[in-house]
């Protein structure tokens, strides 16, 4: 496959990462474009979760770089790759139940951010100076989300619809260019879906770039520009969704795979592109 040119938000070369004997990136070179959604996907166990982990510097690669912008983020500390950025979402997001919407949003930032645990719970010096800018930086990821008016409501208190939403707000908080969406449809039933992928859009037209990794066929192939296709830990195929999904090396891998065969086919014949 021809390189992609090294012109995104965020551009990977050769990334790879090896747990023991296994490859579970290899060789990935791609980029995420500004100002569209991309979504990463692929049959279980390719490699998605992974490729998340490696962008959003939660793991460091055993070969390769990232580039976030133009500068090598390829050894930085989680805390710093989100400074520089890039923010995201956890498929299970841990609500504080007993605290409010905007107080779990602020301290669900901080601590994924500067602050530790501690100082953001026992309220250190640090933590207190900082509080002012973080609760305003909450309330404006909270009406990103459309929860503006529940802030000061018990999180435990909101729908699991809502709390998908402060999962978002979550990462909203620290204002990234990139969102990184960690499977955001899982456990949504239609209705909700419909709802997420209108919010994603507006966050897009509001000037957020987006990548997501999600197993849902309906929901990437209406709302991705563009699509990344992982199988074995390689990079397989890219492009819109109507040429991913009549690319035969995408129809091989998914018809292949017991688990989502099914899935993908559906997504393929259905003409969601
Ligand atoms: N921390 C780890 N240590 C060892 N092996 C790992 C680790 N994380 C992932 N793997 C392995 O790497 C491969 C890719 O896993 P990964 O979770 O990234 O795939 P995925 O595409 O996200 O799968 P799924 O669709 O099932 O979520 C798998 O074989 C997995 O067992």
């Amino acid at each position: 496959m021809p390189e992609a040119p090294m012109q995104g938000l965020l551009d990977v070369q050769g990334l790879g990462i090896r747990f023991g004997g296994l490859d579970a990136v290899k060789d990935v070179t791609a980029s995420i474009p500004a100002g569209q959604i991309t979504a990463i996907i692929g049959p279980n166990g390719a490699g998605k979760s992974t490729f998340f982990n490696l962008i959003s510097g939660f793991y460091v690669p055993t070969a390769g770089t990232i580039r976030f912008r133009g500068e090598d983020v390829t050894r930085l500390k989680t805390h710093q790759v989100v400074a520089r950025g890039v923010a995201r979402t956890f498929q299970t997001t841990t609500i504080y139940r007993e605290l409010s919407v905007l107080e779990g949003v602020m301290i669900g930032h901080r601590v994924r951010t500067r602050a530790g645990l501690l100082d953001a719970l026992l309220r250190t010096g640090r933590e207190k100076r900082d509080e002012d800018a973080s609760r305003a930086g909450a309330m404006r990821a909270l009406e990103r989300v459309g929860l503006a008016p529940q802030a000061h409501r018990p999180a435990g208190a909101l729908t699991q619809e809502g709390q998908k939403r402060v999962g978002i707000a979550m990462a909203l908080a620290s204002d990234p260019a990139l969102l990184l969406l960690d499977e955001p449809a899982a456990g949504m039933n239609p209705d909700e879906t419909v709802r997420l992928m209108a919010l994603i859009r507006e966050l897009v037209q509001g000037g957020l770039s987006v990548a997501l990794v999600e197993h849902k066929m309906s929901l990437v192939m209406g709302l991705a520009d563009r699509i990344l296709v992982l199988h074995h830990g390689q990079l397989i195929a890219q492009g819109t969704p109507a040429e991913v999904s009549r690319d035969p090396a995408v129809i091989t891998a998914y018809l292949g795979s017991h688990a989502h065969g099914g899935q993908m086919g559906q997504g393929v014949g259905a003409g969601h592109a």
